[in-house]
């Protein structure tokens, strides 16, 4: 190993590596260090060897070029626990179960069809939604949007993944929920240094986990013995099913998938899939508020489009095209899975004159290439006009200087659905509701700071003053 080019490293301590540079929030820290030390960056974090890209195109390099030879996710604690040994997608090494499991979920459950088929769950919680923040807007007390919107998305995926008669599992389950996502983001020892692993027992960290995972397994298999007794009698219809049934009939037919494989995809779409949505729509409002002339020009659009029919459907939003920006705009600053999630290298391969060993871990910053001013204009201001006219810039474009879901094999499958369910809150929080900050406060009070973990969120909810837009009920 001592003859390996390795990309350049910032100075390391004793058995922690760089891990005492990662700070609260990783991806600030490791976009500063990357200023000093370039877009490829190798560091130890405790025992793991691990490279940080942080530019476009060395994220192409990793993501298009070498994407065979590092399409693998690392192992760690809270990943294998909440996700049946690895028996998912997200967290899944790279080989058959995994190719298997997500070309099932392709086909099955996040294509076109399949989206539009949910598309009244989405449309009903939003409206839903909309009248309950109706109340706060008579009592003229502030909103927490922040926790509206995750109890939106929430009540969405269940929904889906679910049936109609889950939409409301209590807080409880959302709370475990919240817990096992946060795990997922936080800070195992026995990830990193596995010598004092024990660590994660005295610090409870393993009790909580353990204790999440039993919680929502026990509500996973009351969940699959309650559709499994319907699935039996049924034969497959192609509309009105949910996940769970869409997984046992697959299951029922294929004999291959196991019961660990549809829940540990159950976990992947809650996981990945409700929190994400909010937090997006979360920053959203907040860059919004912050730039009124924005909002004005997103409410004008949606409004003028939408006249007196009291609510946007999903059949409106191809035509607001401002709207769009808004959304790609929030998207490019926050990246709410910044980092994405770790890969790991399956075998050697050189990159810009560098060598990368088998078993490393590859971090990408999306947040750092986000806002880099060598592919972006003023990258710190909020200007969704850059969007306009712009065909090349999309979500994972051919630049990769948006990489919000991630790229190559393992970009996010959920990606239309998540894009999908932002654009329909939003424009209904647009269309319904003119905002105003809290009495006292003034645009340049708004905080923007975050909470660490896998789901990036604003630290601090959202809370605002809402009225109604009087045309909605005239
Ligand atoms: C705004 C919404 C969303 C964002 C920003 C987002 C972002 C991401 C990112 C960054 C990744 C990692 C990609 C990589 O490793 O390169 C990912 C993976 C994944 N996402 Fe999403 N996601 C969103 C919505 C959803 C939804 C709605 C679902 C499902 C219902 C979902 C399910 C998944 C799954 C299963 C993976 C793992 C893919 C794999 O490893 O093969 N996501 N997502």
């Amino acid at each position: 190993s001592t003859s390996l080019k390795l990309p350049p490293a910032p100075p390391k301590l004793p058995v922690i590596g760089n891990l005492h540079q990662l700070g609260r929030l990783p991806h600030h820290s490791l976009s500063r260090l990357s200023q000093r030390y370039g877009p490829l960056m190798y560091l130890k974090l405790g025992h793991e060897p691990t490279i940080v890209v942080s530019s476009a195109n060395m994220a192409q390099e990793i993501l298009k070029t070498h994407d065979l030879e590092c399409c693998s996710r690392p192992p760690r604690t809270s990943h294998t626990k909440l996700s049946y040994g690895c028996s998912d997608i997200a967290f899944a090494v790279y080989g058959g179960p995994w190719r298997e499991l997500r070309r099932i979920s392709i086909i099955e459950l996040f294509s076109a069809k399949k989206i539009a088929s949910f598309r009244s769950i989405r449309e009903e919680e939003v409206e839903r939604t909309m009248s309950s923040i109706s109340s706060y807007s008579s009592s003229s007390l502030p909103v927490d949007l922040s926790k509206e919107l995750i109890a939106l998305t929430s009540t969405i995926t269940c929904r889906m993944a679910f049936g109609r008669s889950y939409h409301d599992v209590g807080s409880r389950f959302q709370m475990i929920l919240n817990e096992a996502q946060a795990m997922l983001g936080g800070f195992f020892i026995s990830d990193y240094l596995p010598i004092i692993g024990w660590a994660d027992w005295l610090t409870g960290m393993r009790a909580r986990l353990e204790k999440n995972f039993i919680d929502l397994d026990r509500f996973y298999q009351q969940v699959l013995d309650e559709h499994l007794d319907r699935v039996q009698q049924q034969h497959q219809q192609d509309s009105g099913e949910d996940v769970v049934d869409i997984l046992l009939h697959m299951q029922k037919d294929e004999k291959s998938l196991t019961t660990d494989q549809i829940k540990g995809v159950l976990m992947n779409v809650f996981i990945g899939g409700s929190d994400t949505s909010s937090a997006t729509a979360g920053w959203a409002m907040t860059e919004l508020m912050r730039h009124p002339q924005a909002m004005e020009k997103a409410q004008e659009e949606v409004r003028s489009l939408v006249g007196s029919k009291g609510k946007v459907e999903e059949s409106d939003i191809d035509q607001l095209h401002y709207l769009k920006c808004v959304v790609k705009e929030t998207m490019r600053l926050h990246p709410v899975v910044p980092m994405l999630i770790p890969r790991t290298t399956l075998q050697h391969f050189k990159i810009n004159g560098y060598d990368v060993p088998p078993n490393t871990t590859i971090l990408i910053n999306a947040w750092a290439i986000g806002r880099d001013g060598s592919y972006w204009e003023s990258p710190e201001v909020f200007k969704p006009e850059r969007f306009m006219n712009s065909t090349d810039l999309e979500f994972a474009g051919k630049d990769f200087n948006m990489i919000p879901f991630g790229e190559g094999r393992r970009i996010c499958p959920g990606k239309n659905l998540g894009i999908k369910t932002v654009e329909i809150m939003l424009a209904n929080l647009l269309y319904s509701f003119d905002w105003e900050l809290p009495t006292g406060t003034t645009k340049e009070d708004i905080d923007m700071d975050e909470t660490p973990g896998v789901t990036v969120h604003k630290r601090h909810a959202l809370r605002l003053l809402a009225t109604k837009y009087s045309s909605v009920y005239s």
